[in-house]
């Protein structure tokens, strides 16, 4: 690999100034750690300045350049090391006891924001994608934030310590490394930038690769019936290869800085050594005073390679702040308390002259579309696939909004509220597909109402057609797997029906939410749905049985 090509520094996608505003209001959260760190840190660095000052004063005092006693001496010194020792403990505690507890509010605090933001149809990041960015980035950020950044901060303070220590044994020599700080910071900075790039691509593959992973093993079944296990293999394979050609690329230009500054640090002491020994040799150093120019030496180069072992953390966070950030792109939707229109005289939902197009979609899915559906009907949506019927309920549900004409929610009252994610609360949604979660079927019902009693479920499990539950050995306790495995999907159907009728919504909407159930179950449900007319009703739906039911259709057309 050319060298010119290693000191290449692409662009990024944000500016340095904004991650670490970003890192900082971060790091506001997590305060209580990181303090206790840099105090902890602190605290060790006094002590391992004083054990110098111990060494030199047991060598001085052996040496008889000093008098005192020798078992004090090395009493002391003892004192300094049991210090160090303290302090270390006492930062393990810390850094595993509070540092989970930061990087699970981290996570928590990334969590809400993702549900909180805007959806608009379609999400722009794979979910193993988003997954790794919550485990690993999160996990940089924290580390970077409560250790490495108070760490820093000791061994700053080691640095400077042990500079000014040096100052007043040499000042010659303490003034040459000043005069090499301005080089080291040139040469780091260009190291940062190449790095970043390196890492950012990385972690990137590891995103790919665990997207892969999570797809299958989510979809093993599809796999396998597709026969396509060796596909599914190879994919992975080609993803890894990928993140093994960026790992070998990050490790060469990482070996490649660190064997450069190895070297400088190897000369430097070198050079170091030579100028206290001449000094020795012309009598103008003690013995002592020699052991411990060395060890200052030593203890401005140790904390000089922490500092350059920082840089490559630095350019990790800095990495992992940016692939966070990435997630909060997405601007929040409206926030506030929920807004429960009165159900006084019904509850209905009306398009006015709607457009709509989906941001990266060909065509207009609605044009100059208007209908009303009105308080307590009943209405069927059909069309043809494709022909928006799902648009439509997004709009319903203010998971998307209308580009021009208005979309309101009204009442018999009078009242008119512009759906919003505050009208969501308004409606009893029924997904396609199997929707229910991890746990047991108690679990999935308090989704619909948190504080709903055993009666109230088994009442909204008998609406939805769902006694079989009372049968089942373990009743509402029954534990189900991911996406209700161990149920069929007319159970889970059923189960997710129930669920939604536990929410106190004055409009309920379906959208094929009776597809896996046979003729005579969907003909009791639809009537136990119906008896209840004091909800607006919307079913998208193909079957005709469905229609039948309603009292309304509305036929959507492809434009
Ligand atoms: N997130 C999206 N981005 C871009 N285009 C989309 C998006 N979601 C849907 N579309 C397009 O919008 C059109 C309408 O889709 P929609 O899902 O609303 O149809 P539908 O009537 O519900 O179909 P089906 O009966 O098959 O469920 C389709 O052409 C689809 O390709």
């Amino acid at each position: 690999m050319k060298i010119k090509n290693l000191l290449r520094i692409p662009q990024s996608k944000y500016p340095v100034k904004a991650i670490l505003r970003w890192l900082w209001h971060a790091w506001r959260g997590n305060r209580l750690q990181a303090v206790l760190n840099a105090a902890l840190g602190l605290l060790g660095v006094a002590a391992s300045l004083m054990s110098v000052w111990a060494v030199q004063n047991a060598i001085d005092v052996a040496s008889h350049v000093r008098s005192g006693s020798l078992y004090a001496a090395v009493a002391l010194m003892g004192v300094f090391v049991l210090c160090d020792f303290g302090v270390s403990i006492a930062s393990v505690w810390v850094r595993n006891i509070l540092g989970i507890k930061a990087q699970n509010r981290m996570q928590q605090h990334m969590l809400d924001r993702i549900l909180r933001s805007e959806w608009r149809g379609r999400d722009s990041m794979h979910s193993g994608d988003v997954l790794n960015r919550l485990e690993l980035d999160v996990r940089t950020v924290v580390e970077f934030l409560t250790e490495t950044m108070p760490n820093t901060l000791s061994v700053v303070a080691l640095f400077l310590g042990s500079f000014f220590y040096l100052f007043s044994m040499d000042a010659m020599l303490a003034v040459v490394i000043v005069i090499m700080l301005p080089l080291f910071m040139l040469v780091s900075r260009l190291y940062v930038g190449r790095m970043r790039s390196l890492t950012r691509n990385v972690r990137n593959c590891d995103s790919r690769v665990q997207s892969v992973l999570q797809e299958t093993i989510q979809n093993r079944m599809l796999i396998k019936t597709l026969e396509k296990d060796d596909t599914m293999v190879e994919r992975l394979e080609a993803t890894q290869s990928e993140l093994r050609h960026n790992v070998v690329r990050r490790t060469a230009f990482s070996l490649f800085s660190s064997f450069v500054l190895n070297f400088g640090f190897a000369a430097g002491y070198l050079i170091a050594f030579l100028w206290g020994a001449i000094r020795m040799y012309g009598h103008t150093l003690s013995f002592g005073g020699m052991t411990a120019f060395l060890q200052l030496v030593a203890r401005i180069q140790g904390p000089a390679r922490n500092l350059t072992k920082l840089v490559p953390q630095f350019v990790s966070v800095l990495t992992a702040a940016e692939r966070l950030m990435e997630l909060e792109e997405n601007p929040l939707e409206e926030q506030g308390a929920p807004l429960h229109v009165a159900a006084d005289g019904g509850v209905g939902v009306r398009f006015e002259n709607v457009a709509y197009a989906y941001a990266d979609g060909e065509r207009e899915i609605m044009n100059n579309f208007s209908f009303d559906f009105t308080p307590g009907s009943c209405t069927a949506v059909l069309g043809e696939t494709g022909t928006g019927k799902t648009t439509l309920v997004r709009m319903i549900l203010a998971l998307i909004r209308p580009d021009s004409g208005r979309a309101v929610i009204y009442n018999g009252r009078g009242e008119s509220y512009q759906l919003s994610s505050l009208t969501r609360c308004n409606f009893v949604y029924v997904p396609q597909g199997n929707t229910l979660l991890s746990g047991t079927i108690r679990d999935n019902l308090r989704l619909g109402n948190l504080s709903a009693t055993d009666d109230d479920m088994l009442n909204a499990l008998h609406r939805a057609c769902a006694d079989f539950v009372g049968e089942l050995p373990d009743g509402l306790d029954t534990v189900c797997s991911e996406s209700g495995g161990g149920l069929s999907e007319g159970q889970a159907q059923r189960i997710a029906i129930a669920r939604a009728l536990l929410r106190d919504g004055s409009v309920m909407l379906f959208d094929e939410a009776t597809s896996s159930l046979d003729p005579d179950t969907e003909r009791r449900l639809l009537a136990n749905l119906l008896a209840d007319r004091q909800r607006t009703i919307i079913f998208v739906t193909h079957r005709m049985a469905v229609v039948d039911y309603c009292d309304r259709v509305l036929r959507m057309e492809r434009l």
